[in-house]
């Protein structure tokens, strides 16, 4: 039997200004849909997580990113597929960021987080914004 897990590694960007962050929320047809979520995505194979981040953030909200730490590496088991995410605070950049696939996005203070509106994998990355960034 193979009871080994097979991760999708996602590169998830935490863009923060003025003590707020930019959201955008998930098509609802895609996985953890209607959910917020930061923005980001699948890490291609042989890609370093650094990179995939700048190709998603550009490809989804348009902006260049120019600084970025790692925040912290999730693993969470939605039933359906696993997901590691690489969590990154992107706290330079250029450009405005914008729903630049036509989705819905927002500049969400940090004290109105609400971890009811966003994928159960995130409940982390919103613990470490509470505690570190506020
Ligand atoms: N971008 C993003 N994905 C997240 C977050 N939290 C979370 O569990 N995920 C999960 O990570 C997985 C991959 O993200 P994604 O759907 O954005 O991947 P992608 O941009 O490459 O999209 P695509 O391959 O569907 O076109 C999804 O299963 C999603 O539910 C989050 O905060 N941001
Ligand atoms: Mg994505």
């Amino acid at each position: 039997m193979d009871t080994k897990v097979n991760y999708i590694d996602v590169a998830v960007g935490v863009i923060l200004r003025d003590q707020k962050t930019y959201v955008c929320l998930r098509p609802t047809d895609k996985h953890q849909g209607g959910k917020w979520e930061f923005p980001g995505g699948k890490i291609e194979a042989g890609e370093a997580a650094e990179l995939a981040l700048a190709r998603e953030l550009m490809e989804e909200v348009a902006i260049t990113v120019t600084q970025a730490q790692p925040l912290t590496t999730i693993e969470h088991d939605y039933g359906d597929k696993c997901v590691r995410l690489f969590v990154f605070a992107v706290t330079g950049f250029d450009g405005e960021p914008t729903g630049a696939e036509g989705q819905s996005g927002k500049w969400l203070p940090l004290a109105d987080i609400d971890i009811a509106d966003f994928p159960a994998a995130n409940r982390e990355i919103i613990e470490q914004l509470r505690t570190t960034f506020r």
